[in-house]
């Protein structure tokens, strides 16, 4: 039996400021997401973390990326005029506390340029979040040194667990199932061969550490089952993760905790937006910037229940 992951657990993982906090010390969050087909989802996952609390956010845009097409806006510029606290570029002194990696991108459509920057980020040692298109960079024995948990919708996951040269996937592994059991112990066996924490989203969502540390949250409420949900629960774990690195030196398995709040905490603001407070399919129709809108107000329910 999967343990459910419950809001009094992830109200102790959340950091309320305080006083003695400036920007820097409320985390510095770096975003490579975005790209010329999907400017989109670099804009969910900068509004989510902004909304989740970090206390500063470089956007980093893609390296030598196609013109975008239909006259669409650049990533930076999508970004930036949706979010213009966002500072542009890499970190030129103070390195981020956390990245953000992946959402919106494509790795078949990758430059050169970006494969030696992401593999940089994966051979430092600030804590990464890894989404959609950077999922290929992890593999068993990659080298890299920096923590990193991984958000795989059932699909990534599948592929994955493909690549990992696993076998065939477990007789009780359904893309579709809400049984938390199959899911985490599927997920447990990814999370341990490629050495990371494995977030596996859906209507029931997954937390599972190399260790073997797991936990289930959800069902979440249905109408989060949008294009670009998971851009934004990108963005709200990230800068959980940017506002807890330093302790996550000595406090490995933060990571697992982190992410399953991440998971937590999306769902409430889905429910929140959709006004479905019981997850069950009622209340009204939500898109994705609306999930991120509804952040700080579930974040406060949640912060409301820190004992
Ligand atoms: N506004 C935007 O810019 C958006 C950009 N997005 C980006 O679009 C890229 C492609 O994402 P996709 O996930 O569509 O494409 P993928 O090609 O990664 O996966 C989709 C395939 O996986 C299969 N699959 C199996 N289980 C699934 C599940 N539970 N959820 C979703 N697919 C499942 C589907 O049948 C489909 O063939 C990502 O980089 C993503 O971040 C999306 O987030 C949508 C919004
Ligand atoms: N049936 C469902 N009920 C509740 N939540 C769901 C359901 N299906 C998907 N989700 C959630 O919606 C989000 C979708 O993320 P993802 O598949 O990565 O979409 P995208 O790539 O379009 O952002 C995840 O957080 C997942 O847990």
């Amino acid at each position: 039996m999967t343990e459910r992951w419950g809001e009094l657990d992830a109200a102790a993982t959340l950091r309320p400021p305080g006083p003695g906090d400036d920007k820097y010390r409320r985390g510095v969050l770096g975003v490579r997401t975005g790209a010329a087909h999907y400017p989109g989802a670099a804009v969910l996952g900068v509004s989510a973390a902004w909304r989740t609390g970090v206390g500063m956010l470089r956007y980093v845009p893609p390296v030598d990326d196609a013109a975008p097409p239909f006259g669409l806006p650049t990533p930076a510029a999508a970004v930036l005029a949706a979010r213009p606290e966002t500072v542009l570029g890499p970190p030129t002194g103070r390195p981020c506390d956390a990245w953000l990696i992946g959402s919106g991108t494509d790795a078949a459509t990758r430059s050169a340029a970006e494969l030696r920057d992401l593999r940089a980020l994966l051979a430092g040692d600030a804590p990464i979040v890894i989404d959609a298109g950077a999922l290929d960079l992890v593999a068993a024995g990659d080298g890299r040194t920096a923590p990193v948990v991984l958000t795989p919708h059932a699909g990534e996951f599948e592929r994955l667990w493909r690549s990992a040269r696993l076998g065939a996937l477990p007789d009780d592994w359904d893309a579709h199932g809400t049984d938390a059991g199959p899911r985490a112990r599927a997920a447990a066996r990814l999370a341990e061969a490629l050495d990371a924490t494995v977030l596996l989203k859906g209507s029931v969502t997954v937390c599972v550490s190399a260790e073997g540390w797991s936990r289930r949250i959800g069902p979440a409420t249905p109408w989060l089952a949008t294009a670009g949900t998971g851009d934004v629960l990108a963005g709200i774990l990230g800068a959980l993760v940017a506002g807890r690195a330093a302790e996550l030196r000595d406090d490995p398995g933060l990571l697992g905790r982190l992410g399953a709040t991440a998971a937590l905490l999306h769902d409430l603001a889905a429910r929140c937006a959709s006004a479905d407070a019981g997850a069950d399919g009622s209340g009204r129709p939500i898109a994705a910037a609306d999930v991120a809108a509804a952040i700080p107000p579930a974040f406060a329910e949640l912060a409301s229940q820190r004992r």
